[in-house]
């Protein structure tokens, strides 16, 4: 039996595209419909093709959902959750996708009170947004964590478990702020440094002008394509998980110090010891099948 018959996403971006993609691959019977806040996304939604409906507004998308999927950055998920609370039917469970979590959840609290809350991020993205990014098969053999606060009963974990087996994501549990702490370590400051070292290089100007283009196809090239990521997406996470970012960074700028003097006094020890590390992580990473460097990886590919 299928988890949910009636599901509804608000934000139809890369996130709420593939969700809505996946859905009608894997579970081609569920009504989907979208609402946007953005009148030409919508139109661009509806043009692409791959909701039941959509609706332009955020109250009547949720009518006689059974599931709600915020999809929207995580600075908005408080006025997305405020903008449904008026129409949402009593027992649908709502969910969202924010890369963060222990904020959102604080927002959603207050905006819907009454409502069934279970937090969820599907750890699958790309560098791309917007609605003709999405794609069904972004979620296959991904992790979506799952972070329901205690007062969440179980029958609606296990609903929206099953929803996200059924897209292809094995689902794991976890405390909201142990994930903000996880995410800052294994997505967030990744992210950060890659904005910083792509940063340096434009503002070195005259190495620039040509050589970074120019020599761009070596490891420079990795870190602009996750230098790309959204603006909005990324200022709000940072905004959303200041604590574990900066408790992280404090860490992380230690480690570099370290670095530092190794390179200065000629240490070639603690470099070569720290790279063999490093790259037998990377060597795990690959046999446990989660190598996304495959060159199709980030398109389209239903
Ligand atoms: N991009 C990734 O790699 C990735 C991965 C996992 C989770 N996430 C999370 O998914 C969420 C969406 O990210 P995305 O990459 O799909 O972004 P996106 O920019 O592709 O799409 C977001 C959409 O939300 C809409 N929106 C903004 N405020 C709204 C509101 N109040 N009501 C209705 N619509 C609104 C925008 O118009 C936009 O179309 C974010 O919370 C992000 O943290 C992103
Ligand atoms: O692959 C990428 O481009 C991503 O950045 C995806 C990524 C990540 O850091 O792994 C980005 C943000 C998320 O919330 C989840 C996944």
């Amino acid at each position: 039996m299928l988890p949910f018959a009636r599901v509804t996403i608000i934000g139809l971006g890369l996130i709420g595209s593939s969700i809505a993609r996946a859905v009608r691959q894997h579970m081609p019977t569920v009504r989907v419909t979208g609402h946007d806040a953005d009148p030409d996304v919508r139109a661009r939604a509806e043009a692409l093709g791959f909701l039941d409906d959509v609706a332009d507004t955020a109250g009547a998308s949720v009518i006689d959902a059974d599931l709600v999927i915020l999809c929207v950055p995580v600075g908005a998920m408080g006025a997305a959750a405020a903008a449904i609370a008026a129409d949402l039917p009593h027992d649908a469970i709502v969910s969202d996708v924010g890369g963060s979590k222990a904020s959102v959840i604080e927002a959603l609290r207050t905006a819907l009170p009454q409502a069934t809350i279970v937090p969820g991020h599907p750890v699958a993205g790309t560098e791309h947004s917007g609605p003709e990014a999405g794609f069904a098969s972004l979620f296959h053999g991904r992790w979506c964590i799952l972070t329901p606060t205690d007062d969440a009963p179980e029958a609606a974990v296990v609903r929206l478990r099953a929803f996200w087996e059924a897209l292809g994501a094995n689902v794991e549990i976890m405390d909201p702020r142990h994930h903000d702490l996880v995410l800052a370590i294994t997505s967030h400051v990744p992210h950060l440094i890659a904005y910083t070292i792509v940063g340096t290089a434009s503002d070195l100007e005259e190495v620039t002008r040509s050589e970074v283009i120019k020599y761009s196809a070596g490891g420079f090239r990795d870190f602009t394509r996750i230098a790309a990521s959204d603006p909005t997406m990324w200022r709000d996470v940072f905004l959303n998980n200041r604590e574990a970012v900066l408790e992280i960074l404090q860490r992380f700028s230690e480690d570099l110090t370290a670095l530092q003097r190794a390179i200065r006094w000629g240490d070639g020890d603690t470099l070569f010891d720290l790279f063999s590390r490093t790259r037998a992580i990377r060597r795990g990473i690959i046999e446990q099948g989660q190598d996304d460097s495959r060159p199709d990886f980030g398109r389209a590919h239903e």
